[in-house]
């Protein structure tokens, strides 16, 4: 499918100063070193933790900058050891949570750390094994880690990411993932832990699988996931469109689909059409953005890079109770910036048409969302019908997340009632 791009229609509607290089701003990078030796978090409010666990050099780090960063995979060969804990927070629209980057030499299931503190409020544990390497003692790890973290958090998501595959024939890959799983089902029931539910993701930093298996994973962490996929469908079925995705756009990790099934490449397409719109952006939307001076540009240069990388930050222990009184402010300005883009509803929006008669049409919601559909070119002839359905998503989408929005607040509220209680 990805070769039948042909007929490349320039943007119908891309306003650059409204659209992508602004977005850069909204992505907020905290790298922080809060967690003390013995593996306290001396920030952490109460939003869901992903942690990345695994053997030194399996790829942990590479794909936290990846995915989350926007490093380039070959600029990963440069990258330290991880010696403690990285955390960073990724608030982004339904996306909020916090990564933490494990080194791979430590074992912080010793008495030494607390394996409370660390492992009580996770929300998905995401073992990498290398698969280019020998994964015996992996698995081993995996197993000891998992059964730990079971024994702490029984609600926590195990995630295997069989990483590397990039370098591997089809059926070696499939092989590997069966052996692993096998070895590992065989260990759980040896320990009568057959029932602690494990997924498998073959992934590799180079391609479009480390998005996809994120998308997944994330997708768990979202709340409010039913009502985004119940959104999309009533679009899909009333607007002829055969496939959407609801895109982050910066991470291109898509937070919600329609329930028709996902295939690989039309996932794969709709990924490469923000690519492909960012670098439009990038060539005609340059000189206003380096206008203004606000925005790092992604094609940019490696200080752009960096710029972005380090881009304005939640900083921790800013204020509030908890010390995320920055991530609050934060919530504050994206609401107050989806409202205003609302207003002057200045979203870019696409056209791509291809050889077998598909369109691939894609409508910014906000400054942190796009919405890339698939649909036939006949379906697109009523595309005044598509345009107010649009409209009525993306309201719909607006106050889903305002009202996320204030839960998340009165829940924090809650808990800071409970933990002022608890001290008094
Ligand atoms: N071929 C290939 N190499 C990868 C991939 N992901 C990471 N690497 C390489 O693996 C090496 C180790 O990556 P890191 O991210 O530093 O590994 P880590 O697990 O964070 O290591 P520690 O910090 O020591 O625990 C680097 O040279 C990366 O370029 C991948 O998908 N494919």
């Amino acid at each position: 499918m990805s070769n039948v791009l042909v007929n490349f229609l320039p943007p119908v509607h891309l306003k650059p100063n409204a659209g992508y290089s602004a977005q850069y701003d909204d992505y907020h990078y905290q790298a922080t070193d809060n967690v003390s030796e013995n593996g306290e978090d001396n920030t952490a409010g109460h939003k869901p933790r992903i942690l990345l666990m695994g053997l030194q050099r399996s790829g942990k780090s590479s794909i936290q900058r990846v995915v989350f960063n926007k490093m380039p995979p070959n600029d990963t060969l440069y990258l330290e050891s991880t010696t403690k804990i990285q955390k960073e927070d990724v608030t982004r629209s339904f996306i909020d949570f916090q990564v933490w980057d494990f080194p791979g030499q430590i074992n912080f299931f010793e008495t030494a750390y607390d394996s409370q503190e660390i492992f009580g409020e996770v929300g998905a544990l995401i073992f990498v094994i290398d698969a280019q390497d020998d994964y015996r003692e992996a698995v081993n790890r995996l197993h000891y880690t998992v059964t730990s973290a079971y024994r702490v958090n029984p609600n926590i998501t195990f995630e295997v990411l069989i990483h590397k595959v990039d370098g591997l024939s089809d059926d070696y890959k499939i092989d590997t993932q069966r052996d692993i799983q096998q070895r590992t089902a065989d260990a759980l029931a040896d320990a009568q832990m057959e029932h602690i539910h494990l997924s498998y993701y073959l992934t590799s930093i180079y391609d479009h699988s480390i998005y996809e298996a994120f998308s997944k994973i994330i997708q768990k962490l979202i709340r409010e996931l039913p009502t985004l996929e119940n959104l999309l469908n009533v679009l899909c079925s009333n607007s002829g469109i055969d496939k959407a995705y609801l895109f982050d756009t910066l991470t291109k990790i898509y937070i919600a689909t329609d329930s028709s099934p996902v295939d690989m490449q039309s996932y794969e397409i709709c990924s490469d059409m923000i690519d492909v719109i960012i670098d439009i952006e990038c060539i005609y939307g340059a000189q206003n953005s380096a206008s203004n001076g606000t925005t790092p540009s992604i094609s940019g240069t490696d200080e752009d890079r960096s710029a972005l990388a380090s881009s304005p930050t939640v900083s921790a222990g800013s204020g509030g109770a908890n010390g995320f009184g920055g991530a609050d402010s934060l919530q504050e300005q994206l609401m107050s910036e989806q409202s205003q883009s609302t207003e002057r509803e200045a979203e870019a929006s696409s056209l791509i048409k291809l050889t077998n008669g598909d369109v691939l049409y894609l409508r910014e919601v906000n400054r942190l969302l796009v919405l890339i559909c698939i649909l036939r070119q006949e379906s697109f002839e009523k595309h005044g019908l598509i345009d107010y359905n649009f409209q009525c998503f993306k309201e719909a989408i607006t106050d889903v997340f305002e009202f996320s929005n204030q839960r998340n607040k009165s829940q924090l509220a809650d808990d800071n009632n409970i933990v002022d209680n608890n001290s008094e």
